[in-house]
């Protein structure tokens, strides 16, 4: 819990140093008033009021979650690309009313440090909201009497205020529309240092704003991630979502800021073309599964061959998930080299992300496993036997 946000600091301010080493010290550590401002509280506090008043906007259509322990299913809102599109329309209104998006750049310690302190206080809240909820509504793990621990990992399944879902507005909102809004500031920032944008600046941006796009148009999908069916919401999932994504997601644009990357056209079209390659993976294995678990005799997926499982639900043994186990990690593995390259070999920095995300998908992937064999039993050693590795063909 302190070596996360430490992390998060190391980087933000490494990004900004001449040498710009991963593993080298920072250039100075900042004072109280290089963190504490009250004007990043401010508009810290007023961002989070705008997306939970966009979350409660009117919805194309409200979708079911996973049945839970008592039997019952939680409704969901759709409408998170909405919010992306509002937040634009409201920036890019501001923008042309002279509001300086730039400046946003040299106030990311202090936000940071903001959503860090609101990470905490957040996930005390809702430990102590925990203790007054019913047993049903404890997530698997996040109980095990250890308070250290169980606030770490997060107690409630899905703490929510009346219709308010916590989770699952935190985990799609606030961090990564934010993520986006600070790559932004990053690209009008370097047009204002540098005349226009650079190539590699642009790529960084365009890759991620089609993942976060990806992300809010196919919001539906979310619900049958394991964040939102087996975790608990503590302050892993609450520091990740508010401070982690948005402050260390846009690295690679904070990198290039401070330290311009030439970009050859050719060389920009081979990292356009291995972006659309893991976005194709990521995408297409994602949707498949989803349509299948909605309807396993809809035609895009009726004819892939199927392991039947004890629990009456039914495992892919062809097509995107005959190939691994999980493709869709490959995908955004592959997502994640294209974003770092831009940024050119000479520094690690940029290439954090993606050895960051190695590491969380090795676990997460080890932690599906162990789930979904207590789930099917026979049947997912079966599915293993016949699809043998892991996340990368002929390799793990
Ligand atoms: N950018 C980021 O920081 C992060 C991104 N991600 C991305 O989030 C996405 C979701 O990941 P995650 O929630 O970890 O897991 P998955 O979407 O991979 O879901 C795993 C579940 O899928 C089902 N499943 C597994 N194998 C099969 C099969 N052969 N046929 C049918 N169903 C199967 C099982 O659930 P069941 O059988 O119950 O349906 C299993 O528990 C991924 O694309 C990942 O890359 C994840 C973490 C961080
Ligand atoms: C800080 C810790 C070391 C780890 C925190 C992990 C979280 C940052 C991630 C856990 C699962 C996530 C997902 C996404 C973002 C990062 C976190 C919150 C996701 C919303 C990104 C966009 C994707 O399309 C997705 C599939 C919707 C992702 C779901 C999981």
């Amino acid at each position: 819990m302190l070596l996360l946000p430490a992390t998060m600091f190391h980087l933000l301010l490494v990004a900004r140093s001449g040498p710009a080493r991963l593993l080298g010290l920072p250039p100075y550590l900042p004072g109280p008033e290089a963190l504490w401002s009250p004007w990043a509280l401010l508009l810290w506090l007023t961002w989070l009021g705008l997306q939970a008043a966009f979350y409660l906007l009117p919805a194309r259509k409200m979708a079911e979650g996973q049945e839970l322990k008592d039997k019952t299913r939680l409704r969901y809102p759709i409408n998170g690309f909405q919010a992306l599109v509002l937040t634009a329309l409201l920036v890019g209104l501001g923008v042309s009313a002279g509001l300086p998006l730039g400046m946003l750049t040299e106030m990311l310690l202090p936000l940071a440090f903001v959503a860090t302190l609101t990470a905490f206080i957040f996930s005390l809240l809702l430990y102590l909201k925990a203790l007054i909820a019913p047993a049903s509504a404890l997530a698997p793990g996040g109980n095990s009497g250890n308070p250290i621990y169980d606030f770490f990992l997060g107690r409630e399944l899905n703490p929510r205020i009346c219709s308010f879902d916590c989770k699952y507005f935190c985990e799609l909102r606030p961090g990564l529309i934010g993520w986006v809004l600070i790559n932004l500031a990053l690209l009008v920032q370097e047009a204002e240092l540098r005349g226009s944008p650079s190539l590699a600046m642009w790529l960084v941006n365009g890759f991620q704003l089609l993942y976060v796009g990806d992300a809010l148009w196919y919001e539906e999908a979310v619900l049958t991630t394991m964040d939102i069916t087996h975790d608990g919401f503590g302050f892993m999932l609450a520091f990740g979502d508010l401070a982690w994504v948005p402050f260390t997601y846009s690295l690679q644009a904070q990198f290039l800021l401070y330290h311009p990357q030439p970009l050859e056209l050719s060389m920009a079209s081979v990292i356009c073309l291995i972006n659309a390659v893991g976005y194709c993976i990521f995408r297409g294995a994602n949707s498949q599964k989803n349509t299948f678990r909605k309807n396993p005799s809809d035609p895009r997926v009726a004819g892939l061959e199927t392991i039947s499982t004890a629990t009456g639900r039914q495992l892919l043994v062809s097509g995107w998930w005959g190939m691994v186990r999980h493709p869709n990690y490959l995908g955004d593995l592959i997502m994640a080299l294209a974003w770092s390259l831009p940024c050119g070999v000479s520094h690690l920095l940029p290439y954090f992300y993606l050895l960051y995300f190695t590491a969380l998908l090795v676990h997460r992937e080890a932690r599906d496993e162990q789930q979904c064999l207590q789930k099917y039993g026979l049947a997912w050693r079966e599915y293993c036997r016949r699809v043998p590795y892991r996340i990368v063909p002929y390799i793990y």
